[in-house]
């Protein structure tokens, strides 16, 4: 049985004053035991979320990383500086980073296998572009996305990584997916997981969905069941409104 993970992208928002009013109004409520919930901050926050954080049942994760350890690579980020303030979770190759900040599969594949090496737990992004969807390619090139972000890893290195599947037309649009859309192209990413390291450890990978979740829609996504959780970007950053998404 999978545990259901249901992370807070915050992007480029929250200052640290308003990162730690965020989380306070997020630690006046009580988690549900039966959801993991993470909140990914942006760099310049995790020291403060990351204190906050101490003794809750909430765990923290960065959005990108370098794939160096340590280097001459300014402005970069590296897996044992997020290890270091206590992340468990990095974001992979969101869509915003491939779009704008040159991401590639193989970049992506390269941060897959830094975070994997220093104990963090990947949350990869995928998904197609409408024009994609609209013409019929959304299986093909989701598959090939979840292959080159896979392509090289260890077996047992499997299970602790998350795949989210966010659809780029539907991310910041107010316009989501269905629940049985997603619920198939994440069959799909669990199949394709399943050709290359075996059905056993694909069946252990959790696969999120990402674009537009709110609390109105989310138990549509939850009911399904490839679906074990969201990546919430807008949403998440009110506490009102993500409780309203993790207590789903
Ligand atoms: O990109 C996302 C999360 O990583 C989704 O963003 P929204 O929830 O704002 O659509």
């Amino acid at each position: 049985m999978r545990k259901p993970i249901i992370a807070g992208n915050w992007k480029m928002y929250k200052t640290n004053t308003e990162a730690r009013a965020l989380v306070n109004g997020l630690k006046e409520k009580t988690m549900p035991a039966a959801v993991e919930v993470v909140l990914c901050p942006p760099f310049t926050a995790l020291t403060t979320v990351a204190e906050l954080l101490q003794g809750t049942a909430i765990g923290l994760g960065a959005q990108d990383l370098f794939w160096e350890d340590e280097g001459a690579y300014t402005g970069e980020v590296s897996p044992l500086m997020l290890k270091e303030l206590g992340c468990s979770y990095v974001i992979i190759g969101h869509s915003e980073r491939r779009q704008y900040f040159g991401e590639t599969d193989e970049t992506v594949n390269k941060k897959v296998k830094a975070a994997l090496r220093h104990g963090l737990k990947p949350i990869i992004c995928v998904g197609e572009s409408l024009q994609q969807r609209e013409a019929g390619e959304t299986n093909a090139f989701v598959a090939g996305q979840v292959e080159k972000a896979l392509d090289g890893l260890a077996p047992e290195s499997i299970p602790q990584v998350v795949i989210a599947y966010e659809p780029i037309w539907a991310i910041g649009t107010g316009r989501s997916s269905s629940g049985s859309d997603a619920n198939e192209v994440i069959g799909l990413v669990r199949q394709t997981i399943a050709k290359k390291f075996g059905s056993s450890l694909a069946e252990q990978v959790r696969i999120q969905y990402g674009g537009s979740v709110k609390p109105g829609n989310i138990k549509e996504f939850m009911d399904q069941p490839e679906i074990d959780g969201a990546l919430v970007g807008g949403a998440s950053l009110k506490a009102e409104d993500f409780y309203g998404i993790i207590s789903y």
